[in-house]
C-alpha cells in the first residue's frame, strides 16, 4: 500500500505539472517570439512528463492489483483458519452462507477499498492542495473562485453522503443474503424437489436478487449524479475564471496562458471531489465488512487450541463426574451425570430420542464445554489437554456421515497423515465392510462419491465414515448410531470383525440395535433421572 501511495503521489506531482506546461505551450503559441519559453522545448518536456505519468499510472495500477490480491488472499486465509478453530457453539449461531459471503464477496470489496481507494487518498489530497496552492500563486484574485467551489462540494457530499452510506450497507446485506439463500437451497435440493416447492424457493431467491438489484441501481444512480454535477460546477467555475481573467470584473485582464493554466487547475479540483464521493461509499461498504470481520476474528478460538498438555496415546479410562450441561437458552440436557468407563471397555449407551446421548459424546470430544462437573481421560481433566492432540485419541463416527465430494479413499484418509497409507486404507475399508460394495463401483476406492456422498446409499456412507474413524487406529472409538443403516448381514459381519478390531480399545457405542448391543461389555440407559445400568 505504501508502494501504491508513493507511485500515485509521484503521478499526482506529474499531473500537477501538466497544466503548467500546457499553459506555457499555449503562451509560446500566442506570444511573439522571445516573450515566452520556446514552444518545442516546452512540448518536449510535456511529452516526457506525459510519458512519465503514463508509466506511473500503469505501475500504480499493477501495484494496486498486487496489493489487493495479496490482502484478499491473506484475509481469506486468516478468516478460514479462524473459522476452523472456532467452537461449534459459534457455528451453531451462524448461517454458513454468511461465512461463505464473508470469505468471497465481502473481503473482495474490502481489499479493493484498501488497495485502490485508501492507497490513492494521499495522492488525491496532494492533487487538491497542490492545485489550490498553484491557483493562488498564479493569480490570488482569480483564486477567489476556490472558496466558492467548497460549499458546492460540501452540498454535494451532504446530499449524497448519507444516502450512500445507507445504501452501501443495504447492497452488502442484499448480496450476502443471496449467497446464503443459494447455499441453503442447494443443500436441501432433494427435499425441495420431493415436496415440489421449487416455485416457493425460486421466488424467495428472486425476491432477494431483485432486492440486490434495486439497491445496486439506487447506489449507481447516486454515483452517476455525482460526475455530471461536478462537471457542471467545473463549467461554472470556468466561466467565473473567464470573467475574472478577462478583466470584466476587475478591469485588469490576465494573460491567455495564465487563464488557460487557471482553467486546467480549476478542472483538476473537481476530480478529487468526485473521488471523495466514491471513496465515501466504498468506505461505508468496507466498514460494514470490517465490522463483520471483527465479530468473526474477535471470537475466541476453542480453549486448548494454543496451549495444553500433550498426549501421545491414551489408555482410554474415561470418567464423567457430576456432569451437567445445557445448550444456550435451552432446558438442561444432562444433570449431575456420573459414569466411569474402564480402558478397553466397550460400553453401549441407549436411551430415548433427545435424552442427550450424542450430547454426552460431544462433551467428551470438547465440542461444547460442560456447565459444571468434569470429564477425565486417564485421570486428567480433558480441558487440560491441547485440543487437537486430545481429539486425535478418538475415532468418531457421528450419526450423519460427514462426507465430502471426492474419492472414497480421500474420504477415508481425510487429511490424516500416515506412512503406510495404502495398506491402512485397505485395512480400514475391510474392517468397516467398505470392501463389500467396492466391486460394484466403477473405480473401486477411487470412485468419486459426489457432494456429501450423494452417489452412495446411506449404509455405504456410514461404512466410509466408520473406515475413516478406524484409519488412524485411535485408542478410543465413539460410534454414534454408526451402524443404524447397515443391513442385518453387514452389521453381523461388522460386529464379528469388530470383536477383534475393538478388543484393545475403549469404545462408546450409541445404539439401539441388538446386534451392536452384543458387542458391549456393559449397556447403560441414559434417562432424565441419570444413568441406569441395564447389563
Ligand atoms: N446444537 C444444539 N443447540 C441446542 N440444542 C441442541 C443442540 N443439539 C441438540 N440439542 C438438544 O439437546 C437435546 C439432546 O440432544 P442429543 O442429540 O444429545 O440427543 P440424543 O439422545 O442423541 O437423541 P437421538 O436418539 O435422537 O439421537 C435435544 O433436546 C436437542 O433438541
Amino acid at each position: 500500500m505504501a508502494g501504491i501511495s508513493t507511485l500515485t503521489l509521484l503521478s499526482s506531482i506529474a499531473t500537477l505539472a501538466v497544466p503548467w506546461l500546457a499553459a506555457n505551450a499555449l503562451g509560446a503559441i500566442v506570444s511573439s517570439p522571445g516573450e515566452a519559453p520556446d514552444l518545442s522545448q516546452t512540448l518536449i518536456i510535456l511529452v516526457i512528463v506525459l510519458a512519465l505519468l503514463t508509466g506511473l499510472n500503469i505501475a500504480a495500477a499493477i501495484q494496486s492489483e498486487h496489493a489487493s490480491t495479496r490482502i484478499l488472499t491473506d484475509l481469506r486465509k486468516r478468516i478460514y483458519e479462524h473459522v476452523q478453530i472456532m467452537p461449534l457453539s459459534f457455528h451453531d449461531e451462524q448461517r454458513s452462507g454468511d461465512v461463505l459471503a464473508l470469505t468471497s464477496y465481502e473481503v473482495g470489496n474490502l481489499s479493493d477499498f484498501l488497495a485502490s481507494t485508501l492507497a490513492n487518498a494521499p495522492a488525491i489530497l496532494l492533487t487538491t492542495l497542490g492545485a489550490i496552492a498553484i491557483l493562488y500563486w498564479i493569480d490570488p484574485v482569480m483564486a477567489l473562485i476556490v472558496p466558492l467551489l467548497v460549499p458546492a462540494f460540501a452540498i454535494m457530499i451532504r446530499l449524497t453522503g448519507r444516502q450512500l452510506r445507507g445504501l452501501s450497507g443495504k447492497v452488502r446485506a442484499a448480496e450476502v443474503e443471496l449467497v446464503a439463500i443459494a447455499e441453503r437451497d442447494l443443500e436441501i435440493l432433494p427435499a425441495i424437489k420431493a415436496f415440489a416447492t421449487e416455485d416457493h424457493h425460486t421466488s424467495h431467491f428472486a425476491k432477494a436478487a431483485e432486492n440486490a438489484r434495486v439497491y445496486a441501481l439506487k447506489q449507481a444512480q447516486l454515483k452517476a449524479f455525482i460526475g455530471p454535477v461536478m462537471a457542471f460546477i467545473a463549467a461554472l467555475a470556468a466561466i467565473g475564471v473567464l470573467m475574472i481573467g478577462s478583466g470584466a470584473l476587475t478591469g485588469e485582464a490576465s494573460s491567455p496562458s495564465e487563464v488557460f493554466a487557471f482553467l486546467l487547475y480549476a478542472a483538476l479540483l473537481t476530480r478529487p471531489a468526485g473521488a471523495l464521493a466514491t471513496m465515501y461509499s466504498s468506505y461505508q461498504m468496507a466498514r460494514g465488512t470490517l465490522a463483520r470481520l471483527e465479530t468473526v476474528l474477535a471470537f475466541d478460538p476453542e480453549p486448548g487450541h494454543n496451549d495444553g498438555l500433550g498426549i501421545t496415546r491414551a489408555k482410554g479410562a474415561i470418567s464423567f463426574e457430576n456432569l451437567s450441561f445445557s445448550y444456550p437458552n435451552r432446558a438442561p440436557v444432562l444433570s449431575n451425570l456420573n459414569l466411569k468407563i474402564e480402558p478397553g471397555e466397550t460400553i453401549a449407551v441407549t436411551g430415548e430420542n433427545g435424552v442427550g446421548k450424542s450430547t454426552l459424546v460431544r462433551l467428551l470430544l470438547r465440542f461444547y464445554e460442560a456447565g459444571s462437573g468434569r470429564i477425565t481421560l486417564d485421570g486428567t481433566d480433558i480441558s487440560e489437554f491441547q485440543i487437537r492432540e486430545f481429539r486425535r485419541q478418538f475415532g468418531y463416527v457421528p450419526q450423519r456421515a460427514l462426507l465430502f465430494n471426492g474419492s472414497i479413499a480421500d474420504n477415508i484418509v481425510f487429511g490424516q497423515p500416515s506412512e503406510d497409507q495404502q495398506q491402512q486404507i485397505k485395512t480400514a475399508a475391510r474392517m468397516a465392510q467398505v470392501d463389500r460394495f467396492l466391486a460394484d463401483l466403477p473405480d473401486g476406492l477411487n470412485t468419486q462419491i459426489g457432494d456429501h456422498g450423494v452417489k452412495l446409499s446411506g449404509g455405504q456412507r456410514q461404512r466410509i465414515a466408520l473406515a475413516r474413524a478406524l484409519f488412524a487406529n485411535p485408542p478410543i472409538m465413539i460410534l454414534d448410531e454408526a451402524t443404524s443403516m447397515y443391513d442385518l448381514e453387514s452389521e453381523a459381519a461388522f460386529v464379528e470383525e469388530c470383536v477383534e478390531v475393538l478388543k484393545d480399545r475403549t469404545v462408546i457405542l450409541i445404539t439401539h440395535r441388538p446386534a451392536s448391543l452384543k458387542l458391549a461389555d456393559r449397556v447403560i440407559k441414559l434417562g432424565t433421572e441419570g444413568v441406569r445400568e441395564l447389563s
